[in-house]
């Protein structure tokens, strides 16, 4: 049994997409930087991209998302049905990056509140889930790394999304930090979720397929 009962809204969700990505080959500032990324994740699956520092796994992180340029195809589907791109980056990615896209001037709290509005869900007892609920009065630039870490989580729990791009998210958590990682993404994989993870050596997904990527 998993700690976290989920949000329910949440738990009633299910994801079909499959996403294929052909010899894409990734650009930064007008070179290219990734050569020849094939992959296919059909839904439940996960993928981790390995490689050496510079390699470019954060960059096809980038490029599936859309703020990235690259040559090559990368194709959301379901079924036989070809779903359109802008739409999907739009409302079925999410992207969690080291940084964590946080306002260091807001309160967890505000935060909390903040994203459910943007998303237009109650946020519900996310913050609880993510072990934060002690720190929310205190302003996101005043956790400390692995507690701002935690927070960046939570636009996964407020709001389904069938894609999960995850830039390093073990890095500066405790194990209970990676704990809640884990079984965040064995949660969104039960329900059909895609997970793709850039990843150091020393952590790993138990299941997830692995694909390492070389500099161009
Ligand atoms: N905005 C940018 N402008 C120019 N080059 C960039 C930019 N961002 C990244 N790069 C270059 O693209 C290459 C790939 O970087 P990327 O961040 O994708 O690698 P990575 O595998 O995620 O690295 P790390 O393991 O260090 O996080 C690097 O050589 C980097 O210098």
């Amino acid at each position: 049994m998993l700690p976290w009962p989920g949000i329910p809204h949440v738990r009633a969700m299910a994801f079909e997409m499959s996403l294929s990505c052909d010899d894409v080959c990734v650009q930064r500032a007008g070179k290219d930087v990734l050569a020849g990324v094939s992959l296919s994740l059909a839904p439940g699956e996960a993928v981790m991209l390995r490689g050496p520092n510079g390699s470019g796994k954060t960059s096809m992180l980038r490029a599936v998302a859309g703020l990235a340029s690259f040559d090559g195809e990368i194709v959301f589907s379901r079924g036989v049905q070809v779903l359109d791109p802008a739409f999907i980056r739009a409302h079925e990615i999410h992207m969690v990056s080291p940084e964590g896209g946080l306002s260091p001037r807001l309160t967890v709290r505000e935060t909390a509140r903040f994203l459910g509005a943007f998303y237009g869900r109650d946020p519900g007892e996310s913050l609880g889930q993510l072990g934060l609920e002690k720190q929310g009065h205190l302003r996101v630039g005043d956790l400390s790394t692995g507690q701002r870490r935690r927070l960046s989580l939570l636009r996964l729990l407020i709001s389904p999304r069938a894609l999960w791009l995850l830039d390093e998210p073990f890095a500066a958590l405790d194990e209970e930090g990676k704990e809640i990682v884990r079984a965040l993404i064995d949660i969104h994989r039960a329900r059909g979720g895609l997970v793709m993870l850039a990843l150091h050596d020393r952590e790993a997904l138990p299941s997830a397929k692995t694909l390492f990527v070389e500099a161009a």
